[in-house]
């Protein structure tokens, strides 16, 4: 057993003994619809000298054609019986499998989603889950009847006579003989199809995301060009490819065909009998059987693709399970106090340069730290590592003294409040959004925590209020995403608080609003904040510049406009963009900034 093979079995543990039975009763029935076919040629031995003339034992007709209809039934029944085991396993299977999914990405590290990204994510919940499902379903049934339906009408063949069994070979011969112009560079040109396959996958989801540019811009942009060549280019390798098998897969569909088989049975055999003086009889198994052997085995090996595929999803299925969980914490161990020491931390995203690199920073209780630093310096990973989102790949991040991966969720989210960009809302009522932090809130807690947060309004007006279903009854805005996830960290009363103070998507209504939210999250807390607008950062107690994931500049206001170095230039920049009229863009501030 091949080492794919295996991993199949061991992700199947929890069915393995329905797969097989199912296995084995497809190829029981496999071997009992042969039978018949032997009763067949007993009645015709009965019936034909009925035609001369001579007497009918009408008796032994009809018990024989009992039995024929027994053996019928029973074929059908066991093989009935094997599908209907393998979808129930195969039910069972998914039903175990997406539970330890669901239990396994609980336990995972929290990173692992970030550094993976959603497709890859999405292919192994979803997608190869599909895959094997499949393979429990169909292939172990379907592989049974394929391979022992042909066995076995082979050596009954060659039990009734030898040369029929031999007459029998000829179509599978021929077809195994045709086998190499089909396949012929098969390996390169799978290879070749599924690089054509991927060029114009990634063509196509660029093509659909950018369709908005792309037609706006159609005359000048050409955002289409590359859709259009992987397009063309995938047509004419697949062309060409199926071109130069056609005579091959041509041959091997007449060789594997009902039609060819009868031909070379009956013509086989009636030779057989006219020349070498058989018995007539011998016609009725050798036609009926012939066409068994080679159609199936051809059906068994279109099918090998599939089964490696299917192998292929399960083996991602059972890597899954075998990425390490994140430390759960120890349910005794508290925070003694809440600062925050950031020490010599280093992270990188999957296939990424570092994103931080040896970066330490320490919080002291009360006080404000604002994140500054050019685009992609590594604001928000550094923020992220602080409430777990993301854990370091070097260095720790300790709370009171504890390092943050020995404490529980618990215990670190009693300490540690955290607002982003991306809002994290749910699909559920709006309540359930706010409460998701502390499942105990009374409703009065809710809607007070909605009012500080100015939402409270604005959830009234939704159709069912607080009841409202998030992205089903109702579309929220970016601003308005943005004040629900503040009302949920000020119900999270928590005296830490990481915030990304953006506001870009909000209007000068909604931004205010957020304004006076924040003002009231914020107070009295320890504070992580990015600061997208300075002027906003100019009281902080300290403020930390981060330039290409290190930290480069820490201090007040004052004392880093004196340094007169990366901050000193934002800074100015910042002035000056302020004060500058639309129109006026002799100087961006990425540009001042990169000087
Ligand atoms: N999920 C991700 N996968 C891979 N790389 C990422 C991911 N998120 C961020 N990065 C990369 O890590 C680096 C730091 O990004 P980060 O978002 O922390 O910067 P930032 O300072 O917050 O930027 P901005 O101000 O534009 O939000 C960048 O080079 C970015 O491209």
């Amino acid at each position: 057993m091949s080492e794919r093979s295996v991993t199949f079995w061991q992700l199947a543990a929890p069915v393995r003994g329905r797969v097989k039975l199912a296995g084995l009763l497809s190829a029981l029935g496999a071997i009992a619809g042969v039978l018949p076919v032997l009763f067949a040629m007993e009645l015709v031995r009965i019936l034909v000298p009925g035609l001369g003339g001579a007497e009918t034992n009408a008796t032994q007709a009809y018990v024989i054609v009992g039995a024929l209809i027994f053996g019928v039934v029973l074929a059908q029944a066991l093989t009935l019986a094997g599908y209907g085991i393998s979808h129930v396993a195969d039910a069972r299977l998914a039903e175990s499998l997406r539970q330890r999914q669901v239990d396994q990405a609980l336990r995972l590290r929290l990173d692992w989603f970030a550094r993976t990204g959603s497709g890859r994510v999405k292919k192994v919940i979803q997608d190869d889950v599909v895959k094997v499902h499949q393979l429990v379903a169909h292939l172990v049934p379907d592989s049974a009847n394929g391979l022992v339906r042909p066995l076995a009408s082979l050596v009954v063949l060659f039990l009734i006579d030898w040369r029929i069994g031999l007459i029998a070979l000829v179509p599978l011969v021929l077809a195994a003989a045709s086998l190499p112009l089909m396949l012929k560079d098969v390996t390169t040109r799978f290879a070749q199809y599924n690089t054509a396959l991927a060029d114009l996958s990634a063509a196509v989801v660029e093509f659909v995301r950018g369709i908005a540019p792309i037609k706006v811009f159609e005359a000048s942009a050409k955002g289409h060009r590359r859709f259009w060549d992987s397009a063309r280019s995938h047509h004419r390798f697949y062309t060409e490819w199926m071109e130069s098998t056609t005579r091959g897969s041509a041959l091997m569909t007449v060789f594997t065909s009902p039609g060819f088989a009868v031909v070379v049975s009956s013509s086989g055999t009636a030779l057989l009998i006219v020349l070498a003086g058989a018995d007539p009889v011998l016609l009725l198994p050798s036609i009926l059987l012939t066409a068994n052997i080679a159609g199936p085995l051809y059906l068994m090996m279109q099918m090998t693709q599939f089964l490696r595929e299917a192998n292929g999803a399960a083996g991602s299925i059972v890597e899954f399970f075998e990425l390490p969980a994140a430390t759960q914490g120890d349910p005794g161990r508290r925070a003694s106090g809440e600062a925050v020491d950031i020490d010599s931390v280093t992270f990188a995203y999957e296939d990424g340069p570092r994103a931080l690199q040896d970066v330490s920073l320490a919080l002291t209780p009360g006080t404000v730290t604002a994140l500054v630093g050019p685009s992609g310096s590594g604001k928000s990973t550094l923020a992220s590592i602080v409430p777990r989102l993301l854990d370091p790949d070097t260095g720790q991040v300790r709370l009171g003294g504890v390092d943050t991966t020995e404490l529980t969720a618990l215990e670190l989210y009693r300490h540690i409040a955290f607002v982003f960009q991306q809002p994290y809302l749910m699909r559920m009522t709006v309540r359930d959004n706010i409460r998701l932090a502390r499942p105990d809130a009374t409703d009065a807690q809710v809607v007070a925590a909605a009012r500080a947060a100015q939402i409270h309004e604005r959830i009234e007006r939704l159709p069912q209020g607080y009841d409202t279903a998030v992205g089903e009854d109702a579309r929220l805005s970016g601003g308005e995403q943005q004040r629900l996830s503040i009302a949920r960290a000020i119900l999270m009363d928590a005296p830490i608080l990481v915030l990304d103070e953006a506001t870009a998507f909000a209007d000068p209504d909604s931004e205010a609003a957020i304004q006076r939210a924040l003002a009231e999250l914020t107070r009295g807390r320890t504070l992580l904040v990015i600061a997208h607008r300075l002027h906003t950062v100019a009281s902080a107690h300290q403020i930390a510049v981060l330039d290409r994931g290190t930290v480069r500049e820490r201090g007040t206001h004052a004392e880093l406009l004196n340094r007169n170095d990366l901050y000193a230039r934002m800074w100015r920049t910042y002035q000056r963009a302020r004060d500058t009229p639309l129109a006026d863009t002799t100087t961006s501030p990425s540009e001042e900034t990169k000087r």
